[in-house]
């Protein structure tokens, strides 16, 4: 098959889809791949190391969205990219559709086959091609705090971990899947007081093993919420239903209940966010403030650490990427996890959950 890279084009993305020990893979199956120019400079991949992996270079994402019959991106496609997407081929990326219609409609329109990293799932039902970036989202989370909390960001001029006779910062983790987990290592492992809030008892108890007691489990309500937020001075949102929007846990009451300039980081914005006044950032714009707590949001968080995430990604993604170059749609057939990746076919948005938060299939 051929596969086509495009560089990314989502504000300050520096992640690749192919990294070129991928590429090796992909070639050392049988497959041809071209890559556009530069798509790799965020990694510190040149168009010669590419070369040297056995891609072909090309000028322009048009040649690549022209004569790919797989592409392979990591962020959403942008409009300018879903126009360029055609019947017959296929898109294998994160998409996060189910609080993005417009993106919904561009790729029915597109006639693309489209499958979605974040709801292919592992024989446990994990999610293993959302794992990895969860995984680095979680522990940015924590630094995007620490960031947000200095007096000098305009933060309450808190230090997470507090020092020797003073209160440490209080962490409240709202959801404890992989971006709860890694936050929640990250703010103990500063000497922040972390409570981590999930719907799972059995999820409670293993995190509880897990911490050995560090961190207090409490499961989610509206009450459990309210008393933990009300202490708070960060609140992590680490929600997730697969493939749904994630459920308004903070409401904007009850931002009332909080600490004035309290930071919120809403890692699961890419979902829609869990608290009602979300919405989406960019790295170069991260913040804002609503009823005098400051919101984080940006929903490529991994995309400021590319290194680490390209290959973190790279590593999840290529079996299933060389398993859809070795056999297109077919793959489905063999794979079931695969095929709860597929979002989009023939039109029409075939992951039933996504298409019931879409509210049109
Ligand atoms: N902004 C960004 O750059 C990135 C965002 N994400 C997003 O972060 C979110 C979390 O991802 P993961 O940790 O991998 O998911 P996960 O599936 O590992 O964990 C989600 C947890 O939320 C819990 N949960 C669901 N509903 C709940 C409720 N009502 N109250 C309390 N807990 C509830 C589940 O029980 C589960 O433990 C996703 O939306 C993901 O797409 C992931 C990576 C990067
Ligand atoms: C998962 C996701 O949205 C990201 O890595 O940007
Ligand atoms: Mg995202």
């Amino acid at each position: 098959m051929l596969v086509g890279v495009p560089k990314e084009i989502k504000n300050h993305e520096y992640r690749v889809g192919l990294t070129p020990g991928a590429i090796r893979e992909y070639v050392a199956a049988g497959h041809t791949a071209i890559v556009e120019t530069n798509a790799g400079a965020g990694i510190g991949a040149s168009d010669d190391v590419y070369r040297a992996a056995g891609a072909d270079i090309v000028d322009t994402a048009e040649e690549v969205f022209a004569r790919a019959e797989m592409v392979v991106k990591v962020k959403e496609p942008q409009p300018s990219e879903w126009v360029q997407l055609r019947e017959g081929q296929i898109l294998f990326t994160y998409l996060h559709l189910a609080p993005d219609p417009e993106q919904a409609k561009g790729l029915m329109a597109s006639g693309v086959t489209a499958v979605a990293y974040e709801t292919v799932t592992d024989a446990t039902g994990g999610l293993p091609l959302l794992a990895p970036m969860s995984e680095v989202a979680g522990r940015l989370s924590i630094e995007a705090a620490g960031t947000a909390l200095k007096a000098v960001s305009g933060g309450r001029g808190l230090l997470l971990g507090g020092v020797p006779g003073v209160q440490a910062a209080r962490v409240v983790v709202l959801g404890g899947g992989v971006v709860g987990t890694h936050a929640a290592r990250m703010a103990a492992g500063l000497g922040a007081e972390v409570t981590i809030i999930d719907r799972s008892i059995p999820r409670l108890r293993q995190l509880d093993e897990l911490f050995h007691g560090r961190v207090r489990t409490r499961v989610s309500t509206i009450q459990s919420i309210e008393d933990e937020i009300a202490e708070a001075d960060v609140v992590i949102g680490a929600v997730l239903v697969p493939g749904a929007s994630a459920p308004k846990l903070v409401t904007r009451p009850m931002l009332g209940l909080m600490k004035p300039r309290a930071v919120l980081v809403d890692v699961a914005i890419d979902q829609g966010g869990c608290f009602e006044t979300s919405h989406a950032t960019t790295h170069a714009d991260p913040t804002y403030e609503v009823d005098g707590i400051i919101h984080y949001c940006v929903a490529n968080m991994p995309g400021a650490v590319p290194l680490t995430s390209s290959h973190a990604l790279n590593n999840a993604t290529l079996p299933y990427g060389l398993a859809l170059a070795q056999d297109g749609v077919k793959a489905f057939d063999t794979n079931p996890g695969l095929k709860e990746g597929l979002n989009v076919q023939g039109g029409h948005i075939v992951n039933k959950v996504v298409a019931d938060s879409l509210h049109f299939a």
